[in-house]
């Protein structure tokens, strides 16, 4: 008899191995950063409040009802609502993934930093799995105020930068929004490498062409 594994079963599983991954390759410390994914009938699986994504628990993860009620699990990410915020604006989003990864944290924080676009589109795959990321004036963690903020902005693009804090990636799925997340902190690092040298990013219109891709 071949045993069937549930979505939600697979899910839990996926959220902890990436959670694992992230945590492992140092891109986000302690028991910062947090998960969510949404299944096929609208519940919403998150990693808990004060977890380290390295050691998630896949049967302790915090589960959401279709209407937003917590239903099982530990108390969920302290962030949840910005997670939700998310999802509400971004029908196609299946997950969203929020780190405190350094050098995309250090670019939160230079004051030169554009608000309107934080990151130039230094290569392609930036281009076509970030795009313009908008930097989220300064909220405390957890702060209704700044998931009302990244609501805003998540109208029209998928990724935003929480000023002295970190960036928000969602995505169509759990992988998508992880490969988002790993180009953002590579540009932020090479952004941050090619500081004081004569850049060539990316023009807009070919920046433009490969977004979404
Ligand atoms: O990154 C974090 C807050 O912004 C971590 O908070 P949680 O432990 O509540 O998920
Ligand atoms: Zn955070």
């Amino acid at each position: 008899m071949t045993a069937v594994i549930s979505e939600e079963t697979r899910m839990r599983d996926s959220i902890c191995a990436v959670g694992k991954s992230l945590f492992d390759r140092g891109l986000t410390a302690g028991s910062t950063g947090n998960i969510s994914a949404r299944l096929g009938d609208g519940r919403l699986l998150m990693t808990p409040t004060n977890a380290s994504l390295g050691t998630l628990d896949p049967g302790r993860l915090s589960l959401f009802d279709a209407d937003g009620t917590h239903v099982a699990g530990d108390r969920p990410t302290k962030e949840a609502f910005l997670h939700r915020c998310m999802y509400c604006e971004r029908l196609g989003a299946n997950a969203v993934v929020h780190l405190h990864s350094t050098h995309a944290v250090a670019v939160s924080i230079l004051a030169d930093t554009d608000p309107e676009d934080a990151l130039p589109p230094l290569t392609a795959y930036y281009a076509m799995r970030v795009g313009r990321l908008p930097l989220v004036p300064y909220y405390a963690p957890g702060d209704e105020a700044l998931a009302l903020a990244v609501k805003q902005e998540a109208r029209r693009v998928h990724a935003v930068l929480l000023a002295n804090h970190g960036p928000v990636v969602a995505g169509r799925s759990l992988l998508d929004a992880q490969y988002a997340m790993e180009e953002l902190e590579e540009t932020a690092k090479l952004h941050l490498m090619l500081h004081g040298r004569a850049v060539r990013p990316l023009s807009r219109a070919e920046a433009d062409r490969l977004a979404g891709g």
